[in-house]
């Protein structure tokens, strides 16, 4: 059979461009990539990086009061929201044409619109043509769900928020997952007034229990109301404002209302169902341990597969699959230690089990700390570290490290490297502390807070 192409990738985003640039570049296969919007995807034109970025122009109010307590002489006058995304928008611009000549380079050819699966083989683009190829990788990421209640269509989402006009003076964040959280604390470091609702009865359902307890007191600490147990049911334009109405009949007004509450993968109207391909119930792309669909020809990396929806473990398993079907090599993707961080103010970093999931387990020692660190408590301000190992009582191994505090996405990166190789409790005690800092605290919790099992 003819082939026009070794691969065709559908999606340019973390996980789609990382899996054409290996196959091309690195073992030499014939590569073409479609992407219908933008290229480097969510993680780089609406996610991750301008985010990111967002986070930082949020902290500078924090540390211009900061400033003053260290004897300085600083003022910080108004943020102007146009400024900041006028640079923010050059800089995803600069960083699209970056991944563009990464595949260029690496010798992907790419085609700057929709592509959609014909048989096992062959992709449909946007503009009529019939492409071939022996391997088709579906990569075609996520989008905002927004529940439907009346009035959804005046709330925005997350594709939405990074262009805005100007910045509200009221927010209503609904939600209480990684999105919401982080734009609740962006928002109000930008001087937006923020609500959060949530439905459930605490916010980041699935991490540890204490963490979350802690992110939302030091949310609330810095002004962002947080109910938790309700619902909105429906949305009403009040003159330019919105009113939002909670399921216990309780309305108020915003100036915008941002929807977070999860995000479904992007495979509607792509020809999977009729070409074989199975899906899940949220209509994600169900794969193998080598991201390989129910079709042989045909595998599925990143949030399209909704496994566990990060940049990073798209990237690897992006990685995986051309070192597997082009390298020779029978490489995966191992999902069952993966540490994330939710760039809330401050911070929760974590790897591995919560206390909740281990003592499910089997009998543990919880070590932990609560305390406030130096550099804010010199500032007066009231902001908590904590910092958590749960370790496994029989094999003494480090099951868990939860951190919550200013960069703790940048300390659970190095304790993820520890946890990931086995190591025990004993370990992280041999290892001398640095001093002074806040992870230090991390080398020296000599008790057990507590023994469960
Ligand atoms: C606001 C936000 C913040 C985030 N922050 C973080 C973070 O801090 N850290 C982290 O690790 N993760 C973060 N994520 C998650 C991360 O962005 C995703 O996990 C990651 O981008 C998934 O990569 P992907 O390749 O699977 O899909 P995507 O990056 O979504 O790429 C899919 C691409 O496919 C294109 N496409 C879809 N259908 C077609 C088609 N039929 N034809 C052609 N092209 C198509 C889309 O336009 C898109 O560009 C964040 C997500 C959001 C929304
Ligand atoms: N820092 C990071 O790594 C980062 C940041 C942002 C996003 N992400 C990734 O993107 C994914 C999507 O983020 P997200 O915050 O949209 O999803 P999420 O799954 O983290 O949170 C969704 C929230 O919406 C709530 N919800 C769902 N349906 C609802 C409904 N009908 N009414 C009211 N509330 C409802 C859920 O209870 C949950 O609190 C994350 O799971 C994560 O994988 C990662």
């Amino acid at each position: 059979m003819d082939f026009d192409f070794d691969l065709f990738v559908i999606g340019g985003g973390s996980g789609g461009v990382r899996a054409a640039r290996i196959a091309a570049g690195t073992h030499g296969a014939k590569v073409a990539l479609a992407e219908e919007y933008r290229m480097g995807g969510t993680c780089v034109i609406r996610g991750c990086v301008p985010k990111k970025l967002m986070v930082f122009a949020s902290g500078f109010a924090d540390l211009a009061e900061d400033a003053r307590a260290y004897g300085w002489d600083a003022r910080i006058g108004a943020f102007d929201w146009r400024a900041f995304r006028g640079r923010l928008e050059a800089e995803l611009d600069r960083l699209e044409a970056a991944y563009r000549s990464g595949l260029t380079g690496a010798g992907v050819t790419i085609y700057d619109q929709r592509a959609v699966l014909e048989d096992a083989h062959s992709v449909r683009l946007a503009d009529g043509r019939l492409i071939r190829a022996r391997h088709i990788l579906i990569a075609s990421g996520g989008r905002p769900f927004v529940p439907a209640i009346e009035g959804a269509e005046l709330a925005v989402t997350s594709n939405e928020i990074f262009r805005l006009d100007s910045l509200p003076e009221r927010a209503l964040i609904v939600g209480g997952g990684f999105i919401a959280c982080e734009f609740a604390c962006i928002l109000q470091g930008l001087g937006v007034q923020v609500s959060l609702y949530y439905r459930g009865d605490q916010i980041l359902r699935g991490f540890d229990a204490e963490a979350r307890d802690h992110v939302a007191s030091a949310m609330r600490d810095r002004g962002i109301t947080i109910r938790c147990e309700t619902d909105v049911t429906r949305l009403d334009r009040a003159g330019r404002a919105i009113r939002a109405t909670a399921a216990d009949g309780g309305a108020a007004e915003f100036d915008l209302v941002l929807y977070a509450t999860g995000r479904l993968p992007n495979t509607g109207d792509m020809g999977l169902e009729a070409t074989g391909v199975g899906l899940g119930r949220k209509g994600e792309i169900l794969v193998d341990d080598f991201s390989q669909t129910a079709v042989p020809s045909v595998f599925a990396v990143g949030d399209v597969t909704d496994r566990i929806n990060l940049t990073p473990v798209a990237i690897r398993e992006g990685h995986a699959f051309a070192d597997t079907v082009f390298g020779g090599q029978r490489r995966r993707m191992d999902h069952s230690l993966v540490a994330s961080a939710v760039f809330t103010q401050p911070e929760l970093g974590a790897i591995g089990l919560t206390e909740e999931e281990a003592a499910a387990r089997g009998p543990i020692e919880i070590y932990a700390t609560a305390f406030r660190p130096m550099r804010t408590a010199f500032a007066g301000r009231p902001d908590k570290v904590m910092m958590k190992l749960v370790v496994c009582a029989d094999s003494r191994k480090v099951l868990g490290c939860h951190i919550v505090a200013e960069n703790a996405g940048e300390l659970i990166q190095l304790a993820a490297i520890a946890v990931t190789m086995g190591a025990t409790k004993e370990d992280f005690d041999r290892t001398v502390a640095v001093h002074p800092t806040m992870a230090e605290e991390l080398v020296t919790l000599r008790n057990p807070v507590r023994r469960i099992g």
